[in-house]
């Protein structure tokens, strides 16, 4: 049986955007990679661009190799049957057209090792219809990479009719061994998860501006400023090509708004052709402004992609958790759509759907089994306790990551990578509720740190500051403050920015370490408003008044080795010390005594705002109720009899 680690060589045919990018991830991921195009410029033209692209990731150290060492992976050809002679992956990338596909799958089939995993990155057709032309339907999966796969982080790996588990299997994992993250799609289904779902977003908008139901911009500024979404439909729309949409529609025989229809019947495709919905050779581009929401009817668009998510579940074509992974990875959503329709209420976007229904006679809003299912059930989301989500016993965490080791050491890793780990209400309220409920006995340390290599965390979510209420935007504060009084010592391990929230973050934490290139910063005045979870105070109290309102004021952003000169982390270190410099400390703290980490902790905390008197008196009498606890017996046992203690925190 193939394993991963059997795979040695990949063949990438088509060196176009998409096939240079993902032969320079699989070459970034230390594989032998062959790269194949049909003529010798387009294949240099693929090479030169990951030549320069390996380059500048190495220039910003974000790979591990020298560029030479990358590229010294990568060949190029023109022969299709040697390119994937000695292949043990094969991924096509060529032109989204079913014939040129089969062909190309025939010839491969013929060619390949009879071993080899014949992958397509097709993004609308079938992978059964791309299967069929091969002797070898089993081994043919779809991996379909998002644009420009160096950046994006989302694969799906798309089982075809006949695709066996042990092929979608190792595609996944070897997805996974190129540092990317993939999600299954159980069944060839039009759209795969990510545009069956994201579709209708910018659909859904045409359908009312054909209606005359909506302007262009106040939909797109519904959608960013009320809603969140990184862009508008329309603005999304033209930024990917209208002509996109109308295929992906016209495909699979769907009926296509009428203004798509007419924009693509006069050549207004979008950002590449100069203009679409917005004017972008003649005119000022993109121009919606806040203050064209509120007429848009936001909750309908929603209600069509809710359906949709409930449509993927209910046919055992993705679960919850893939689905807003996708739509978060591959649409840059804030948040995916099961946990968006959790929070609105199931029951709420199914009557939506109906009373659309009611009003237009139209298929897409026909509501789908499992979303009547669960609302009939009562399970409407998370006030009922369940909707796609189960939120009754240990509710997900969707935007942290975690775990306690033997140690006693609770790490805490936020990841909500897309967006440099950037907070949400949801992060903020799951970092409160674990350390809320977890039982602090069996945790001696907390360590919190960013997923990914880019961030520990770039603050608050800036796209919620305008759909929040005020009051909720607030609220971030309660969460700072569990952190800053958990009765275990913290620790920040911050590899890369940490700004606004990040850095309220790390300063509620007892102990920062970053590395030496991490950027550190209070942006706030920049976005017009000032630091909300705590930063004001604690870097006064840590750093004085002066550089604190220097900080503040100027929302200055440096980098660790300035912020450790001024205080504000305990340690700057080099890339190569971070991951030992953390453990040094973290071990000092594990096996320190936890009662008197804790009361040390306390008076710290308490002493700094009381009189010197009073804090005095609060460290005495701490001191006198440990020296009457087991931890001190045994610490200085030990130190009689010249061991290392073993502290039982008793
Ligand atoms: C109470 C607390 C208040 C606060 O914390 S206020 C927030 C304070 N923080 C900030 O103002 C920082 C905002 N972010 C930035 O300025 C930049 O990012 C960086 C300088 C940190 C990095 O720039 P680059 O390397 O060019 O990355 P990129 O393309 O800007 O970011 C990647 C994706 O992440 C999204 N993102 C980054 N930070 C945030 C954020 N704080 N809130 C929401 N989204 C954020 C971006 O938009 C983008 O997304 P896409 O790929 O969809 O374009």
């Amino acid at each position: 049986m193939m394993t991963v680690s059997s795979i040695q060589r990949v063949t990438v045919l088509g060196a176009g955007s998409m096939g240079h990018g993902i032969a320079e991830i699989a070459a970034i991921g230390g594989y032998d990679v062959t790269i194949r195009d049909i003529e010798d410029d387009l294949v240099e033209e693929g090479y030169d661009n990951i030549e320069w692209s390996v380059e500048k990731l190495a220039e910003k150290g974000q790979v591990d190799e020298s560029a030479d060492e990358i590229l010294g992976r990568i060949e190029t050809m023109t022969d299709l049957a040697d390119a994937v002679s000695d292949a043990d992956l094969v991924i096509e990338a060529v032109p989204e057209q079913l014939e040129i596909k089969e062909d190309t799958f025939s010839s491969v089939d013929e060619h390949a090792p009879d071993h080899a995993i014949l992958a397509s990155n097709t993004s609308s057709l079938s992978i059964s219809d791309i299967a069929s032309a091969t002797d070898r339907p089993d081994q043919v999966v779809g991996l379909h990479f998002f644009n420009p796969p160096v950046k994006m982080d989302l694969v799906e790996v798309t089982y075809g009719e006949a695709t066996s588990d042990e092929t979608a299997e190792l595609a996944y994992e070897w997805v996974e061994s190129v540092d990317k993250t993939p999600i299954y799609v159980r069944k060839d289904v039009h759209g795969f998860v990510v545009n069956t779902v994201l579709v209708p977003f910018m659909e859904e908008a045409a359908w009312m501006l054909s209606n005359d139901e909506t302007t262009v911009q106040e939909a797109d500024a519904a959608m960013v400023y009320e809603r969140g979404y990184p862009m508008g439909p329309f603005e999304l729309n033209d930024f990917g090509g209208i002509d996109i949409g109308y295929h992906f529609r016209s495909e699979s025989d769907q009926s296509v708004p009428p203004v798509v229809e007419e924009k693509v019947e006069n050549d207004h495709l979008g950002k590449k052709s100069g203009k679409g919905f917005y004017n972008y050779d003649d005119g000022d581009g993109v121009d919606y402004k806040p203050e064209d929401a509120g007429r848009y009817d936001t909750l309908r668009t929603e209600a069509v992609m809710i359906n949709k998510a409930a449509w993927l579940v209910g046919n055992d074509v993705a679960t919850p958790e893939e689905i807003d992974i996708g739509l978060r990875l591959g649409g840059s959503f804030p948040e995916g759509m099961c946990r968006r329709g959790d929070r609105i209420g199931l029951d709420v976007v199914l009557e939506k759907l109906e009373s659309l229904s009611a009003e237009y006679d139209a298929e897409r809003y026909k509501p789908t089994d499992y979303l009547v299912e669960l609302v009939e059930e009562g399970w409407t989301g998370e006030d009922a306790g369940k909707g796609f989500y189960d939120y009754r016993v240990d509710p997900p965490y969707h935007y942290i990551n975690w775990d306690v080791d033997d140690d006693g050491v609770l790490e805490i890793e936020l990841d909500r990578q897309e967006r440099l780990n950037s907070m949400s209400d949801d992060m903020f309220m799951e970092i409160d509720r674990l350390l809320t409920d977890i039982d602090t006995d069996d945790v001696r340390c907390v360590v919190f740190s960013g997923a990914g290599d880019k961030a520990f965390s770039s603050g608050a979510d800036i796209t919620g500051f305008t759909a929040d209420d005020p009051a909720e935007i607030m609220d971030v504060d309660e969460m700072f403050q569990t952190v800053y009084e958990f009765p275990r010592p913290t620790v920040a391990k911050i590899d890369g920015f940490c700004l606004g929230a990040g850095i309220e973050l790390a300063l509620a934490c007892d102990i920062r370490i970053a590395t030496e290139g991490s950027t550190i910063g209070t942006p706030e005045t920049d976005l017009g408003v000032i630091p909300g979870g705590g930063a004001t105070q604690r870097l006064l109290r840590l750093i004085g008044e002066g550089r604190t309102k220097e900080m503040v004021y100027r929302g200055m952003q440096f980098d660790a080795v300035q912020a450790e000169e001024w205080g504000i982390v305990n340690h700057a270190v080099s890339d190569d010390e971070f991951d030992d410099r953390a453990g040094e400390i973290v071990d000092d703290l594990v096996s320190g005594p936890p009662v008197a980490l804790k009361a040390a902790k306390q008076v710290i905390q308490d002493g700094q705002d009381a009189s010197l008197e009073v804090a005095l008196g609060m460290e005495k009498q701490a001191f006198a109720v440990l020296a009457t606890t087991d931890d001190m017996l045994e610490g200085v046992t030990a130190f009689r009899q010249n061991r290392e203690p073993h502290f039982e925190g008793e």
